[in-house]
């Protein structure tokens, strides 16, 4: 037990023995502490001997309070650090207080030495005196959050799933392209064929790799599950060849035709579109497409789709489907025998803004079809029998020039070993990650092809149209798409440019109020360039291929980034060049400069357009705005008549 000896405070003890000992530890502890002081008087008088003559180190009496301040503050951090009750702390202790009578006694040598001493650890204090403020809190106070500390947070930082924090990267370079149709193995002679018919020859990047990744996930046993994949990349870039051709090539050795893809597009010119490319490159194939977005009957679209053998009883007329979320759920619910169970490929095609479309609870009624509930199976455990009990579900590919990379929005989902493809802003070439490297720049960035040239031009909402007229006939701008907010909007500025230009300009307007037929038509004028100027809604801002729009007008103020990207992804598509202008009021010059930081945008210079080049419009645009009002109560007019018979 004489091994560990335990020292403890017990209290004042209070026999003799100890009393006597005691009293001499405390003779010894004031004479060496008396020894000391005279030391120390004996240094300084020698110093002041020495440098009294030549300096003058006289302190004045506010100097004296300042450096009291100063010992005082020395004093309580040296208190405050010796929490020992050993006799060395007690002992200076001792001689401070001795030191501080000598300063009463005005010993100016001995202040000046306390003071520079002081001085030297002020800023040790100083450091103390901070962290006492932040640390220590009177017991009965409350810290008030955000009162005392204004240093700047530390931004939290997201950590990503692997698989969004390193995606393949995929150039936005349209112009040096380095892989040709005939580089891919896997094509048949028969596609490559058809595209050379249809003028390309080499793929666009997000082709070059998507292509073959799908291609060669397709070797796969068929029992096993493929990963998913999300495409990201900017508009115009050929997303939509990168999915139509893999799915062609790998279902055309089917034998009995079935659903086997399933193309989701949020709109119907848009499903439209989607069809017609898959036409085109069916046609050397077995394979059947259907469109079913309603522009046909219901009953027309189910005969299309389902056709009941007296033998073999309902057969599927159709291998791909390209539809509408509503329409869609329209059949799942009243088409007997329209079945999903043999879905290889599901495609959701401006996948953001159909994973808006959530009023049909489309995805409950997909998966409910495929697979029975409203959720996905889990995978099963890799062994043959396992794997054999349990179908694989779709493969799904997820494509957008704006797609969210919010994993909480992906989730809901369900992708299977998800593979991301994103282009990136920067222009330079991106390296390949480091082990454990993570990389979550990529999110929320939306890149733009690199031929679209973008600015903007402060307008006031009186010059607008004036501006507008302006830059068309200057500078001889011709297929013009510009973008307004509302149908009514787009008819007013239509009549007025009209006006304006005298009839010289061939303006049309485009809106959803239009009939398909119509707005077919409007679209083949405007390509074939029998019309100047197409004034539209955001109908025509997202996905609509036309080909050689050359100039984009944000007219109205886009409402979100990704509208902005969208509408002016209508030009610079497939490696032409294009201009994009964007109308901005003085009060929204902030707001779009922020939405262009969004984006990861940096370089969008400003259109200036001075008023003084407008004088000359003045009259010419008063006598235009005087037609535009006729005009439109005579429009007025006419509908009030029109009600009026209409109801008698
Ligand atoms: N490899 C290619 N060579 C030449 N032209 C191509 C190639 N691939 C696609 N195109 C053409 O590029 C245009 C744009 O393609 P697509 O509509 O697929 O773009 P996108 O990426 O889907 O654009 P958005 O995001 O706006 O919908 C189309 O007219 C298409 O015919």
């Amino acid at each position: 037990m004489d091994m560990f000896i335990i020292n403890r405070y017990l209290a004042v003890d209070s026999s003799g023995d100890h009393g006597t000992k005691e009293k001499e530890n405390l003779q010894k502890l004031l004479q060496k502490i008396e020894e000391r002081r005279k030391r120390k008087k004996a240094t300084v008088h020698s110093l002041q001997n020495k440098i009294h003559p030549f300096c003058d180190i006289s302190v004045t009496a506010q100097g004296e309070n300042e450096n009291e301040d100063i010992i005082k503050k020395k004093k309580k951090k040296k208190d405050r650090m010796s929490d020992e009750n050993d006799v060395d702390s007690s002992d200076h202790k001792e001689l401070k207080i001795v030191d501080t009578g000598e300063i009463a006694c005005n010993n100016e040598m001995t202040e000046h030495l306390n003071f520079r001493e002081s001085y030297q650890s002020e800023n040790e204090i100083k450091q103390l005196n901070e962290v006492d403020k932040e640390e220590k809190l009177p017991e009965n106070e409350f810290m008030v959050l955000g009162s005392d500390s204004f240093t700047k947070k530390q931004k939290v930082k997201r950590v990503l799933p692997s698989w969004l924090a390193n995606p393949s990267v995929v150039s936005v370079n349209l112009k040096e392209l380095h892989t040709t149709i005939n580089d891919i193995d896997g094509l048949d002679e028969d596609i490559v064929a058809k595209l050379k018919e249809n003028n390309i020859t080499h793929l666009f990047p997000v082709q070059a790799q998507v292509i073959p990744w799908l291609l060669s996930s397709a070797n796969k046993p068929s029992m096993y599950w493929r990963s998913d994949i999300c495409v990201s990349a900017p508009t115009g870039s050929g997303k939509t060849l990168a999915f139509v051709l893999p799915i062609v090539q790998i279902l055309r050795k089917r034998v009995v035709p079935c659903i086997r893809a399933l193309v989701i597009l949020p709109v119907q010119d848009l499903a439209t579109q989607v069809y017609k490319v898959f036409k085109t490159y069916c046609s050397v194939t077995n394979l059947k497409v259907a469109l079913i977005t309603g522009q046909k009957s219901f009953v027309m679209e189910q005969q299309q789709l389902i056709k009941i053998n007296s033998t073999f009883g309902p057969q599927s007329l159709v291998d791909i489907v390209v539809t509408t979320p509503g329409r869609l759920v329209d059949h799942l619910k009243s088409t007997p025998n329209f079945s999903l169970k043999h879905v290889r490929f599901l495609v959701i095609d401006e996948a953001d803004r159909v994973m808006e479309c959530i009023q049909n609870d489309w995805l409950y009624h997909v998966n409910k079809n495929i697979y029975g509930s409203e959720d996905q199976p889990l995978p099963p455990p890799l062994t043959p029998a396992a794997l054999a009990t349990v179908r694989p579900p779709p493969q799904k590919l997820l494509f957008s020039a704006t797609l969210s990379q919010d994993p909480e929005k992906l989730q809901m989902l369900g992708l299977f070993q998800p593979k991301l493809f994103t282009s990136v802003v920067s222009q330079e070439k991106v390296p390949e990650p480091l082990a454990g490297e993570v990389r979550g720049e990529f999110i929320g960035k939306y890149t733009t092809p690199a031929e679209l040239k973008e600015k903007y031009c402060v307008v006031t909402p009186e010059t607008k149209p004036l501006v507008l007229y302006y830059l068309i006939t200057s500078r001889r701008w011709k297929q013009v798409l510009c973008f307004v907010d509302s149908q009514g909007a787009a008819h007013r500025l239509s009549l007025l440019l009209t006006h304006l230009s005298q009839g010289s300009l061939h303006c049309a307007e485009m809106s959803s109020v239009l009939r398909r037929q119509e707005r077919g038509e409007v679209i083949r004028n405007f390509v074939d360039g029998h019309i100047d100027i197409l004034i539209s809604t955001d109908a025509l801002a997202r996905g609509t291929d036309m080909p050689n729009v050359k100039y984009v007008v944000s007219y109205d103020f886009p409402k979100y980034v990704k509208n902005y990207i969208h509408r002016i992804g209508r030009t610079g598509r497939a490696g032409k060049s294009g201009k994009a202008i964007t109308f901005v009021l003085e009060n929204q010059v902030c707001t779009f400069q922020d939405m262009l930081k969004t984006a990861g945008k940096h370089s969008v210079r400003e259109l200036v357009v001075s008023e003084d080049t407008l004088l000359p419009f003045e009259e010419h645009y008063k006598s235009a705005l005087v037609q535009l009002k006729q005009d439109m109560e005579g429009e007025k007019n006419s509908l009030l008549q029109k009600n009026e018979r209409e109801e008698s």
